[in-house]
């Protein structure tokens, strides 16, 4: 079995914290007895295609809250694109697309309108959201429920559009909270193929998963974090020979199974034999 040591300081970066497109400080949540996240230090480049992976109540989506400014930290400091999301967030709000785990969406408008109001909201010139919107919806496979109501929507169609409103502003970062979370092959390749074009471009990508076959196809790079402490953070390359065991071919699930300490073993009920 694979051994992975603890590292000292997880934040990768040298230079300025403005330069990245995520840049973490010590970023902590506590709530009452519970420490969700615990100093975070994480440094994301632009146009990456970042992954960030943990089990079950990691601290995943309190983590994506503070980075975007739905959640006020304990402590610590988040900058997205060079500004403080908590001392200038109307300006840090303009430079990120948002797509949280949970979509709270305006029911009762059609997905066009959905999509063409977050438009307005960015103050992107009508014109550009008329093109844009039919443009997204198009190739979100979304045309011909275009004018339904999204509280009509299916899971993968709130997801779309949510991800449509998201995009549509041309933000410079992107984060995503589960994005594949309940979504058919053919729609998640279609985000896949949409989140990858924006990387190309220059767009930063941050997003949250347990399907570790897409963060491995997906990512260039990957953070793990485990009971609210970054464990693990690097280029898969870097993580498979930062594990000192023989298994250089090792995936990203025995990688992170190993990071998180989980053994390989069955797990059988005892009450079934
Ligand atoms: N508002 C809250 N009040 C109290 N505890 C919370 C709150 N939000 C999250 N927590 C706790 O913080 C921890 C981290 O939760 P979080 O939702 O960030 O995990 P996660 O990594 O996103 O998990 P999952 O993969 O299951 O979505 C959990 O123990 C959770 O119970």
């Amino acid at each position: 079995m694979t051994t992975f040591p603890q590292q000292d300081s997880m934040i990768p970066q040298s230079g300025n914290p403005s330069e990245y497109a995520v840049y973490t400080q010590d970023l902590t949540q506590v709530f009452g007895q519970k420490v969700a996240v615990n100093h975070l230090n994480l440094a994301v480049r632009r146009g990456e295609f970042f992954g960030f992976l943990g089990p079950n109540g990691a601290g995943k989506s309190t983590s994506i809250k503070m980075m975007v400014g739905l959640l006020r930290p304990t402590s610590g400091t988040v900058l997205v694109s060079g500004v403080d999301v908590w001392q200038n967030p109307l300006q840090a709000r303009t430079l990120m697309g948002v797509l949280p785990e949970h979509l709270n969406l305006y029911e009762r408008l059609t997905g066009r309108e959905f999509i063409a109001f977050a438009g307005h909201m960015y103050g992107v010139p009508a014109a550009d959201v008329r093109r844009r919107t039919e443009e997204l919806l198009e190739i979100l496979g979304l045309n011909n429920d275009a004018d339904k109501m999204v509280v009509d929507y299916s899971v993968g169609m709130r997801k779309k559009v949510a991800l449509a409103a998201a995009i549509l502003h041309r933000p410079q970062v992107i984060f995503l909270d589960e994005p594949f979370e309940g979504i058919d092959p053919v729609s998640s390749r279609v985000i896949r193929d949409i989140l990858q074009d924006l990387t190309r471009r220059g767009t930063t990508v941050f997003f949250s998963s347990h399907i570790m076959e897409v963060v491995e196809r997906l990512c260039t790079r990957v953070g793990i974090i485990n009971q609210g402490t970054l464990v693990a953070e690097g280029t898969l390359q870097e993580l498979r020979e930062r594990a000192s065991g023989e298994d250089k071919d090792a995936t990203l699930e025995d990688i992170f199974l190993n990071v998180i300490g989980v053994r390989n073993e069955a797990h059988n009920l005892s009450w079934l034999e």
